[in-house]
């Protein structure tokens, strides 16, 4: 499914904090939305989601309009995982996977096998299988990001969105993860601090600065030492990786 986002406003008061920003995501593509903190990357990404209304501008999910989409058929085209998400805490990893079923499920209608199919496929994509019963509140704060990465992918989405979905995890789990969400055969676009992941995994990234799309290209086009100095005040060198491999960013210690 394609997302295209035109001329996006939204700010809280007087304070701006998504500044006319157009987007256009084919499908299938992995697209990573960097930038410093505050820069507005949450605020954008809960917009492109339908999670957040903009002041003006649309999001089009397949040439649709989002706010003419129901909320239920929405989340049966989308999935949003969120930083650090909260959950009830008296539940298990299962009944957590669980929950990514409902907007598929009907009032009236029983557990099906194609649920437990998903849900069962989403454990194993995060490596989670034999951790099913375990309690939620006895996860590791790792463990509980992949469960959520895992309810996500149980809802069967045709478009992800992913709000720093590295966090908390080890190196081990943070490349699996990203590794797992550029195989899906689905369109994703993920929030990432680690300029190095974004640029491994990433077909294009976006870079935002104080709300407005400042870059827009493949990792090598957009990933320069100008671009790194001038939006995250580092100084930086960067080696071409050989034909398709990816651009290696190495910060200055000062
Ligand atoms: N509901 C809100 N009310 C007031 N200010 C808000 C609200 N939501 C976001 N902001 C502000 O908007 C700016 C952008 O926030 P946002 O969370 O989108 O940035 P971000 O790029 O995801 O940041 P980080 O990298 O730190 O997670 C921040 O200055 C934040 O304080």
């Amino acid at each position: 499914m394609t997302v295209k986002a035109q001329n996006l406003i939204w700010g809280v008061k007087r304070k701006p904090i998504v500044r006319d920003v157009s987007l256009h995501v084919a499908k299938g593509e992995t697209v990573g939305l960097i930038g410093p903190n505050g820069s507005g990357k949450s605020s954008l990404l809960r917009l492109l989601a339908g999670l957040k209304k903009p002041a003006s501008g649309t999001v089009e999910i397949n040439g649709k309009n989002i706010a003419q989409i129901p909320r239920k058929a929405l989340s049966r085209e989308l999935a949003f995982v969120q930083q650090s998400a909260a959950t009830d805490t008296n539940v298990t990893v299962n009944d957590v996977i669980r929950l990514g079923r409902t907007p598929h499920r009907s009032a009236l209608a029983g557990w099906t096998e194609a649920d437990d199919n998903a849900v069962n496929q989403a454990l194993d994509r995060v490596d989670m299988a034999t951790r099913r019963r375990q309690p939620w509140q006895t996860l590791s704060g790792g463990e509980r990001q992949r469960v959520h990465i895992a309810r996500a992918l149980a809802q069967e989405p045709q478009v992800m969105f992913l709000d720093e979905p590295t966090n908390h995890l080890d190196i081990h789990h943070q490349i699996e993860i990203l590794r797992m969400v550029r195989a899906l055969d689905l369109t994703s676009i993920i929030a990432l601090h680690d300029l190095n992941l974004a640029a491994m995994f990433c077909d294009r990234i976006v870079v935002l600065e104080s709300g407005e799309i400042r870059a827009c290209g493949t990792p090598a086009e957009v990933l320069t030492p100008a671009l790194l100095r001038d939006v995250f005040r580092v100084s930086a060198e960067i080696t071409m990786g050989a034909e398709d491999a990816a651009p290696h960013i190495r910060f200055a210690a000062q």
